[in-house]
């Protein structure tokens, strides 16, 4: 059943399982659960229902989604003093699919090193490009763009998954101008190659870009776990528009030393009316996305004991790491002047074509589309001898730089894949309400700084090609080579500041480590099968258990991750 508020949940119903989230994770656990009859589960989602809303399965619409206050948590970061102490506004999906029903579509799955790095912290090889290996393809159904649009040559179909519930697929145009010089690019410039298939682990080179789009329509992990029938399993509940304040003891016979957290205080979104208690028979796990599990943690007594009883909260666990290794992408944006004309979209007419066959502009994102650029800090760079490589190995790219054009302008985003800089996730009251403090602690590192000019660079270079001779007509910047004096270097940084922004890639705020290791700083949160240490009945098992942040969009690690976690789930209580 879907519950549309709290008081439709019966009274007396009981549960197995208790999912804190419904969005990339969660959506997909609550899936897989329930795909055991004798499972019952109890899915809870802050944000409403994603069914019956056209704009949420329209992929043109992202950028509207994303803008609208019903679906995003509208959160702000505190002043960054790495960004002139601007605050960024922290976009975070708020309806059932969480970010996956809002975000930009991108599928892209990082490098192996990327898993293997989650092994490395949790010191289980399980966790690995190699021992994940079934769980990177399964949520996955690669098809054909709608239309007649040619792929072959522009992916590799021996790295996808065919089977799984997860839409992927290039967009739906065929390639113009602009993407056939960037190919014409990457063929003549030593520097940067074609790269067959951006999911194979190895990303680095020129790929083109693919998408959770499955026949025109946006996929999602609420469309595709939680579609129709799952929502028919008499075993599966999901309730929306219900807001979790925080997990509990559960009283009752405590067995052992540890805490017994399976109870879960929720009440309406809106905060008002009575709160309720729900107890998980199995267990409770939280899939409230990196922001929002570490929030709920902190505001359940669960985190450093110092940090939280100076803001009144009382201490249930000391946990020093909740919250804190916050890691995330962040983008400058520099572009070009261009000969090409800018399409005109009639809208009215789109709108038709995509409600008709799902074809046509309405049928692919809005922003860029077209190829994306991994590069790595060349191997001599002076950078990599100052600094200890942040990446998590040669496979790992340094910088994701969106290729994106056709018109007038030639656009770019340079992320930063690799940040040195760690930010946190704190609270400052005992009102759950209350919006967590998230600080990105963006180029807060001198590392981050300097790379970030060689992404620019790099940049530069790519454009500089022949391929694009008689296409660019100018560089509008911000170009940190214009005006080499320190009056000069100011003026670039203030321009790539004022307009820094992140991918919403947020990671790591209740880390994967050793089972058995402590719970001191740098320690972790969660043990190699997801448990919160020190409590029992408690997982976490979304993107902040996340290590470090996958040198891709993160949707596809979480899809991983949460794949995995069913199985950990299913196999204990089998
Ligand atoms: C604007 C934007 C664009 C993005 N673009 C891309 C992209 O193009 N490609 C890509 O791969 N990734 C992208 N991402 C990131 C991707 O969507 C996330 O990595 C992914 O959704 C994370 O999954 P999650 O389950 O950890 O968290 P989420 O998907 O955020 O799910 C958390 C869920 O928990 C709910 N929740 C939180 N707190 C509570 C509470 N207290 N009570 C009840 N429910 C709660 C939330 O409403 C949400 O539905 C983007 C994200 C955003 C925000």
């Amino acid at each position: 059943a879907v519950y549309q508020s709290i008081d439709q949940l019966p009274e007396k119903a009981s549960y197995d399982f208790i999912i804190v989230g419904g969005g990339g994770a969660g959506g997909t656990l609550a899936g897989r659960l329930s795909e055991n009859p004798k499972f019952n589960v109890l899915l809870i989602e802050a944000g409403p229902d994603n069914e019956g809303r056209e704009d949420l399965a329209i992929p043109s619409q992202n950028l509207a989604v994303q803008a609208e206050s019903e679906y995003i948590w509208n959160w702000w970061t505190v002043p960054q003093i790495g960004v002139n102490n601007r605050s960024i506004e922290y976009k975070s999906g708020h309806v059932l699919g969480g970010g996956t029903s809002i975000n930009g579509m991108v599928y892209t799955r990082g490098a192996t090193d990327d898993y293997d790095l989650w092994g490395k912290f949790a010191k289980d090889k399980s966790w690995s490009w190699k021992g994940l290996a079934p769980y990177v393809k399964k949520h996955e159904k690669f098809v054909q763009p709608p239309g007649d649009r040619n792929i072959s040559g522009q992916y590799d179909p021996r790295v996808h998954g065919y089977k799984g519930p997860v839409g992927v697929s290039l967009p739906w145009s065929s390639p113009i101008e602009f993407d056939t010089r960037v190919m014409k690019n990457a063929e003549l410039q030593d520097e940067f190659d074609f790269n067959l298939d951006p999911n194979s682990g190895r990303p680095i080179g020129v790929t083109w870009t693919q998408f959770t789009i499955g026949g025109g329509e946006r996929s999602s992990s609420a469309t595709g776990f939680l579609g129709a029938d799952v929502r028919k399993r008499p075993n599966l509940t999901i309730l929306v528009n219900t807001y979790a304040k925080r997990v509990v003891e559960t009283i009752g016979p405590t067995i052992g030393l540890r805490k017994d957290i399976r109870t879960v205080e929720i009440v309406q979104r809106s905060g008002e009316g009575p709160s309720r208690r729900v107890t998980a028979r199995k267990e409770v796990i939280l899939t409230a996305g990196a922001i929002g599990s570490s929030k709920l943690l902190l505001d359940s007594g669960i985190g450093d004991k110092t940090e939280l009883e100076a803001v009144g909260v009382k201490s249930v666990a000391d946990i020093k790491d909740v919250g804190k290794g916050l890691t995330d992408h962040y983008t400058a944006s520099i572009s070009w002047n261009a000969n090409g004309t800018d399409p005109v979209v009639n809208t009215t007419e789109a709108l038709d074509l995509w409600r008709k066959d799902r074809i046509g502009p309405y049928a692919e994102p809005t922003g860029p589309r077209h190829q994306i650029l991994w590069s790595r800090l060349p191997k001599d760079s002076q950078l990599l001898k100052d600094y200890k490589d942040p990446s998590a190995g040669p496979n790992a790219p340094h910088f994701e730089i969106t290729l994106s054009g056709g018109g007038s302008t030639v656009f770019a985003f340079v992320v930063l894949l690799t940040p040195y800089s760690h930010g946190s996730v704190r609270i400052n009251s005992t009102d759950p309400f209350s919006p967590p403090l998230i600080d990105l602690a963006f180029l807060t590192h001198p590392f981050d700084r300097a790379a970030l000019i060689e992404g620019v660079r790099q940049t530069k270079r790519f454009y500089s090609g022949l391929a694009w001779d008689g296409y660019l007509t100018g560089f509008n910047g911000p170009d940190p080579d214009a005006d080499t004096s320190p009056a000069g270097q100011e003026e670039f940084w203030d321009k790539i500041k004022a307009d820094m922004n992140s991918f919403f890639h947020p990671c790591g705020t209740a880390a994967i480590s050793p089972k058995g290791s402590g719970i001191g700083r740098g320690e972790g949160v969660v043990d190699n099968v997801l448990k919160v240490k020190t409590v029992k009945g408690l997982r976490v098992a979304d993107a902040a258990v996340i290590p470090y942040v996958p040198t891709g969009h993160s949707q596809a690690a979480v899809y991983t991750l949460a794949e995995r976690a069913a199985d950990l789930i299913k196999e204990e209580w089998a």
